[in-house]
């Protein structure tokens, strides 16, 4: 589902990000990217929906072999990921059930078939009465909530989130793992990388840990194992 075959990423003003990755990761895993800040951990999510591409080394996502990728491809690639990022990056402008059809629309799907899967997939985010509120009248968790039913749009088969609970309380950071919870119950992958110790000691899964740009270390049921 998820495989990494020695991938080195310098980025063009010489930093070394990563410096030779080996992963896999199955379908229906939950699994923690840990480490220390500028560890690389950013940058090893982002080689999975080809936001960065790696200096060397293979990865091959969903069955798409993303180094070789045609740019035309990249579409493909990304309806089969969901991306949450730790500031939502909702569009200001748009009601929250506009941002998750904007994913839908790009699909070409018909406006009912639109209409219908917007409502399915905020009510599996507990939003069913929030379609149509702009972000900005919404409280940061529910904003993630969007980001997450959207994320959900396109059924995929991973969901990739980089800190989703960085901007957000402890009580409504649970809430938002919950759902994750749930989406992983039904066999969805989930990769997510945090620096929230609580969760991921309590809520334990397979843990990666990146260090200088390295697996430092691969556990299942690991803790979180920093001080920061
Ligand atoms: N676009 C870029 N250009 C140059 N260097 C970058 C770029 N993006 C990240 N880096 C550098 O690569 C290294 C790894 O960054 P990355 O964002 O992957 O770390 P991280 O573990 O996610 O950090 P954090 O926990 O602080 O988010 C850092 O030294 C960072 O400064």
């Amino acid at each position: 589902m998820i495989e990494m075959q020695d991938v080195w990423k310098e980025y063009p003003n010489g930093t070394k990000a990563l410096n030779g990755i080996s992963i896999h990761i199955q379908k229906g895993e939950f699994v923690y990217v840990v480490g220390p800040s500028g560890a690389g951990k950013s940058t090893f999510i982002k080689l999975m929906y080809r936001e960065v591409r790696p200096t060397r080394g293979h990865i091959f996502v969903n069955g798409f072999n993303i180094e070789r990728l045609k740019d035309h491809k990249i579409p493909l690639l990304r309806r089969s990921i969901g991306v949450v990022f730790q500031d939502f990056k909702l569009l200001p402008k748009l009601t929250a059930g506009e941002n998750v059809a904007f994913a839908l629309e790009v699909i070409g799907l018909s406006p009912r078939q639109i209409k219908r899967r917007v409502k399915d997939v905020l009510a599996q985010v507990g939003l069913e009465d929030k379609g149509d509120k702009l972000p900005s009248q919404l409280s940061g968790g529910e904003q993630q909530r969007i980001a997450v039913a959207r994320a959900l749009a396109n059924n995929p088969s991973v969901i990739i989130a980089d800190e989703p609970t960085g901007n957000l309380d402890p009580d409504t950071s649970w809430g938002i793992m919950r759902l994750f919870q749930r989406i992983n119950d039904r066999g969805t992958t989930i990769v997510m990388a945090t620096h929230n110790r609580d969760i991921v000691n309590s809520l334990r899964r397979r843990v990666i840990g990146i260090e200088n740009g390295i697996i430092a270390r691969d556990e299942q049921r690991g803790l979180y194992g920093y001080d920061d």
